[in-house]
């Protein structure tokens, strides 16, 4: 099945439009899966046991498993996910030459244990350098459109001779790339005036919200502006796996970690009920 559609099926039956984003940080990982064999499984394991309800997704982040056990912890993350039948987007935002890039979309194929549903790419080296994922048409490609973080205007908010901005050129070729239906933009929930122009500029694409939670972005403008007919995603990281923090302080040392991965269902529900007063 189609990204987008498998996307919209989930977004049914779990009423959510949550992204839920697996950034397993070592650092902040509770006591309760630390000593464990591969502790950013297990972590993200019952992450997804304590979300799944509310997710329409999980995004993994891949700079958090960027290492040996960090790719097995991967795989295994991406299985469970599909086993609770919850599709996952790789946040990989890979963009290199078209050799290169032909390996890099290897990692949307199940050759290797299973693959991701979808994956980010960054559009900076143009077409050739995106066409190996656009080509496998089940999957998702996420392109960068308008980011989140502070410096997202250095050059995306860049005037070309043309009149538009950077940012609208490559959501002008987001469209243009997007022959087999598979093709998202993202663009961040901190710049809610550019989600509403972007939306003008392209009605049918899906967008891949990023930057409510911890980076304090517009949620209501986030779900008004960021789906398609319906369909679209609204990420939290830390703001739901890490919710569980100052529970996790209260149960002390040695703590089963219930009360962390409890705060974290939590958070994934409030957001989604949330997001859904505004859809
Ligand atoms: O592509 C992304 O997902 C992304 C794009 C963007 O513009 N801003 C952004 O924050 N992200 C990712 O979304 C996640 C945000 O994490 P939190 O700030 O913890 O919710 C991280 O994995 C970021 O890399």
């Amino acid at each position: 099945m189609r990204f987008f559609d498998r996307l919209a099926d989930r977004i049914e039956t779990a009423d959510s439009v949550v992204s839920v984003g697996l950034d397993p940080d070592p650092d902040r990982l509770p006591d309760a899966v630390r000593d464990a064999d591969l502790p950013r499984w297990q972590f993200n394991r019952r992450i997804i046991d304590a979300t799944h309800e509310h997710a329409a997704c999980y995004k993994p982040n891949a700079a958090f498993y960027e290492d040996p056990d960090g790719w097995r912890a991967l795989r295994e993350t991406i299985a469970y996910a599909h086993g609770k039948d919850v599709p996952v987007l790789l946040d990989a935002k890979r963009g290199d030459i078209g050799n290169t890039a032909r390996q890099y979309a290897r990692a949307l194929d199940d050759n290797h244990g299973p693959a991701a549903d979808a994956i980010t790419v960054n559009p900076f080296l143009g077409r050739d350098s995106l066409e190996p994922f656009l080509q496998r048409a089940e999957k998702g490609v996420f392109v960068l459109g308008r980011t989140s973080n502070p410096g997202g205007e250095d050059l995306q908010d860049l005037e070309l001779a043309s009149g538009e901005t950077l940012y609208e050129r490559v959501v002008h070729l987001a469209d243009l790339w997007n022959r087999n239906g598979n093709v998202g933009l993202v663009v961040g929930a901190t710049n809610p005036d550019e989600l509403e122009s972007i939306r003008e500029l392209v009605p049918d694409i899906p967008f891949l919200v990023p930057g409510v939670g911890a980076q304090g972005g517009d949620a209501e403008a986030a779900v008004e502006h960021g789906l398609a007919d319906g369909v679209g995603l609204v990420n939290s990281s830390r703001g739901i796996i890490f919710a569980g923090e100052d529970a996790a302080t209260r149960g002390g040392r040695g703590d089963a970690g219930d009360a962390f991965f409890d705060a974290a269902g939590q958070s994934a529900k409030q957001l989604k009920q949330r997001l859904n007063q505004f859809r």
